[in-house]
């Protein structure tokens, strides 16, 4: 026996015309009576669509600028009539309702026009009252009511239409849809909302925030094998949006350390390359061109790069392709590729190559944080122009650092920000020359920068993501020959690493900003 329900009278009442006029054509062909809304009806009927007007049933006008179209028992009876129940077909008959089987509705582009920056009454006007009501009630009673609410949508309807009907578990999958539809849809408005109370606090932490994620992809696995897992995404650029370009499927390490990469090149203005292994730098680079960048970032620390994600703020050369080739590479991501470029790196089977928006101007506002129990929400950590801005730091030992030195002091402390707290980097010509990352005590990165840097400390510059609490760290840069120093200030020892400077005739500065990267 078919599990099909037949369909024999529809709801349409939709915002985007798209795919309109297919779906009406093919709901006529199978004897579907139609009722509709306003311009919607109007583009079946100039389509030569037989169509009933949604006032033809309500006997009440479409009213209030659209504000009360669809809002009516006769519409919401019959789309919520229990169908298996007797007592429900009796009572619409007592009533003179006749049931739907089909809604197909979206919504007002609420999300749209906000982001168009329309004002606060255009927005409001977006609200979609009657679309999410008829939609969730569509849902609800999903045993007897088809709910469409997406024009991609239309082909499977159009084909269940053609075989009799819609069958039991296609209504569950596209009900949980529509459900999904108007939480984000409401979300949006709320969070929205939120933002639009005159409290100065309330426009950034307000009393409630809410973001709404559609699955993307399932990933093979999580951090490790034993782990699901699957990608989300909220519809904005950035990494969750990149087009992949070659290559095996993403993994969720791949994820997270090319969001870090990602993160970390768009910290520069000039060409720049991060490379990046388990979330930290093994290199990081400015250069004269994106091909100078890497090999800059690459000579940093070659053995760790083996296995690296990297991230070039620039399209990708030929010339940085052909270095790139040389290296066993998990991700590359960048903005675009020449295609020579391309061409080369698509000749390394196991690479992935992505296509990101690489614009540093855009980006959210706050992040998020699970813990368990809740979410932490802070403002994201963007550079300041006091104190990131080497024009404001302060002179606390030796000699006012010449151009060339006070460049690298300022690329080492846009490099720093890309590496795990406790963060030191060392750096000379605008390259990571020796990085100490993620130790649990500032002496230990002071420790294993010296070391990593291989002879590589002895002129370079330092930066420390925060100040020192003790002068022993500061020591070992110095003893380690490192010419001058960069770090916020501010622990109540800082006169203690100040005369050990002084002492030994290094440059400091202090920026008076941190930046802990957890
Ligand atoms: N108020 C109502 O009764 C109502 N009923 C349906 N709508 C919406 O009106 C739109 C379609 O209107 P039209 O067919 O006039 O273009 C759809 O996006 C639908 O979600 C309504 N509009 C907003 O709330």
């Amino acid at each position: 026996m078919s599990d099909r329900t037949p369909i024999t009278r529809a709801l349409v009442s939709t915002y985007d015309k798209t795919g309109l006029v297919e779906l009406g054509q093919a709901l006529v062909a199978a004897g579907v009576e139609i009722v509709s809304t306003g311009s919607t009806a109007a583009t079946l009927a100039d389509a030569g669509l037989p169509v009933t007007p949604v006032e033809d049933v309500t006997g009440f006008p479409e009213c209030l600028d659209g504000r009360v179209k669809t809002l009516h028992p006769h519409i919401h009876a019959g789309i919520l009539a229990n169908r298996s129940l007797d007592a429900h077909d009796q009572q619409l008959a007592e009533l003179g309702v006749k049931p739907f089987e089909m809604v197909v509705t979206n919504l007002y582009p609420f999300s749209e026009t906000v982001a168009s920056g329309a004002g606060f009454d255009d927005c409001i006007e977006k609200i979609d009252i009657g679309g999410p009501s008829m939609v969730r009630a569509a849902a609800k009673n999903h045993a007897s009511v088809t709910v469409l609410t997406d024009p991609a949508q239309y082909g499977e309807a159009i084909e269940a239409l053609q075989a009799g009907g819609t069958t039991t578990a296609q209504r569950r999958r596209l009900a949980a849809q529509a459900f999904a539809h108007t939480a984000a849809y409401d979300v949006a408005v709320a969070d929205w909302f939120q933002g639009q109370l005159e409290d100065d606090a309330a426009s950034l932490f307000g009393e409630f925030t809410g973001a709404t994620w559609t699955k993307a992809a399932d990933l093979r696995y999580g951090e490790n094998s034993h782990q699901a897992a699957a990608l989300y995404v909220d519809g904005s650029i950035g990494l969750a949006g990149a087009q992949q370009l070659h290559g095996k499927e993403m993994s969720y390490n791949n994820y997270t350390d090319t969001d870090a990469a990602r993160r970390a090149a768009l910290d520069f203005d000039e060409p720049a390359v991060a490379i990046i292994k388990h979330a930290n730098p093994c290199g990081i680079a400015v250069g004269t061109d994106i091909a100078d960048a890497h090999a800059k970032a690459h000579a940093c620390d070659s053995t760790s790069a083996f296995g690296g994600v990297i991230a070039a703020n620039r399209e990708v050369t030929a010339a940085m392709a052909e270095q790139v080739a040389e290296v066993f590479t998990e991700v590359i991501v960048a903005p675009s590729y020449q295609a020579e470029a391309l061409e080369i790196l698509q000749r390394k089977k196991n690479i992935r190559i992505l296509v990101a928006d690489m614009n540093r101007a855009e980006g959210p506002a706050t992040e998020l944080k699970p813990i368990s129990g809740g979410v932490l929400v802070q403002e994201a950590d963007h550079f300041q122009a006091d104190g990131d801005d080497p024009a404001t730091w302060e002179l606390l030992a030796g000699e006012a650092a010449d151009a060339e030195t006070l460049a690298d002091l300022a690329f080492a402390w846009r490099a720093c920000r890309a590496v795990k707290s406790n963060a030191i980097l060392l750096a000379n010509g605008g390259a990571a020359v020796g990085i100490g990352m993620g130790q649990v005590n500032r002496v230990d990165s002071c420790r294993l920068a010296v070391e990593r840097s291989d002879g590589r400390a002895q002129g370079a510059v330092a930066a420390s993501d925060a100040f020192f609490p003790f002068a022993d760290g500061p020591q070992i840069l110095i003893d380690a020959g490192v010419r001058a120093i960069v770090q916020p200030g501010g622990s109540i020892r800082d006169e203690e690493t100040i005369e050990a400077c002084r002492k030994a005739g290094v440059t400091m500065y202090r920026t008076r900003t941190r930046h802990f990267f957890h």
